[in-house]
């Protein structure tokens, strides 16, 4: 148990352990207070699972909870992901290269439902030691609990833009996080302007992959893929190519994009075969060419 917890400090340097506690189970919980903004305080739970098989292999398990003046301390999100020690110590390299120019600035996902924001975004902020939100699960807070299929039922669309716009709006006025924003996010101008606080990144991801993980996972949550007959790939590939044609300008004011079909290319591989952890290492190389380079000629991102 101490090899493990020891090994988790040593693979997890980048959480600041001044204030670890260990739990009899294995868990590490540390809280952060951010001295310059004492509003906010940030509790993280950190557990690493050695697999028996392959001992390269570790799943990473964390909780993040986040308060601050206005906001109930609740845990926000939790999630795993599994990699290997060498590529946790490549993107733990990444991050800290990137981290220091993107000076607590926000990270926001965009792109197409099921293109990975919330999969990706998590590793985004875990290896930024950044926290993590998605924007549709603080609208179904706002909302009081109701689910984003039921908002659009009872309420309407409109009704969710709203109330999506005004949680970017908050997001906006905080830092170091990482954002997994709506698929429709992109469509109000207004949004754009409170993402461009931050640093915007556009997974772009082929839609017929994006419709078979869809078809895998069910269309039950997201309600615009709702109320056609017919097979559930073909229809749901019909609905996604028609929002995309729609879309597709919007998802391009993003200031960074990071493509599944070249990291594909490049990696020799077929898109669906491209792991969470090989998107986040290719979007850490986007962000590092971005914020250098803005680093450099003074520019905004
Ligand atoms: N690189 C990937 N390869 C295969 N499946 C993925 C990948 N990234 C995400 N997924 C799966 O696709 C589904 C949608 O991912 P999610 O992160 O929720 O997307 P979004 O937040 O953009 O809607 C989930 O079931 C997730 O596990
Ligand atoms: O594309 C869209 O308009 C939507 C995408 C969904 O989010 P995900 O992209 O996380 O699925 C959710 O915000 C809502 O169902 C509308």
């Amino acid at each position: 148990m101490e090899a493990r917890v020891s090994q988790s400090l040593q693979l997890s340097s980048w959480i600041n352990s001044d204030k670890v506690v260990r739990k009899p189970s294995g868990l590490l919980r540390f809280s952060e207070k951010w001295n310059e903004k004492p509003r906010h305080r940030i509790v993280v739970s950190c557990h690493l699972q050695p697999r028996k098989a392959a001992r390269s292999d570790r799943r990473v398990q964390l909780k993040v909870s986040c308060s601050s003046q206005n906001v109930q301390a609740s845990v926000l999100e939790s999630g795993c992901f599994s990699a290997s020690i060498d590529e946790i110590e490549t993107l733990k390299n990444k991050a800290e290269e990137v981290e220091e120019y993107l000076d607590g600035r926000c990270v926001y996902l965009v792109g197409m439902m099921g293109s990975g924001k919330t999969t990706v975004g998590r590793i985004l902020a875990e290896t930024l030691g950044y926290s993590f939100f998605d924007c549709d699960r603080l609208i179904e807070q706002a909302v009081g609990g109701t689910t984003v299929a039921e908002i659009f039922e009872l309420r309407g669309e409109n009704f969710f833009r709203d109330n999506e716009t005004e949680v970017l709006h908050k997001l906006s006025l905080m830092h170091r996080l990482v954002v997994s924003t709506g698929g429709g996010a992109v469509v109000r101008p207004i949004n754009w302007r409170h993402m461009h606080k931050g640093i915007s990144v556009w997974l772009d991801v082929p839609l017929e992959a994006l419709a078979k993980r869809i078809t895998a996972e069910g269309t039950k949550s997201r309600p615009l893929l709702h109320g056609e007959s017919g097979d559930v790939y073909d229809k749901t590939l019909k609905r996604l190519t028609t929002l995309m044609e729609k879309r597709g300008e919007n998802y391009a004011n993003a200031s960074a994009r990071v493509s599944l079909e070249n990291i594909a290319l490049k990696r020799e591989k077929d898109v669906s075969h491209i792991t969470p952890t090989e998107i986040t290492l290719e979007a850490f190389e986007t962000l590092e060419v971005l914020v250098m380079f803005c680093f450099c000629y003074a520019l905004d991102m």
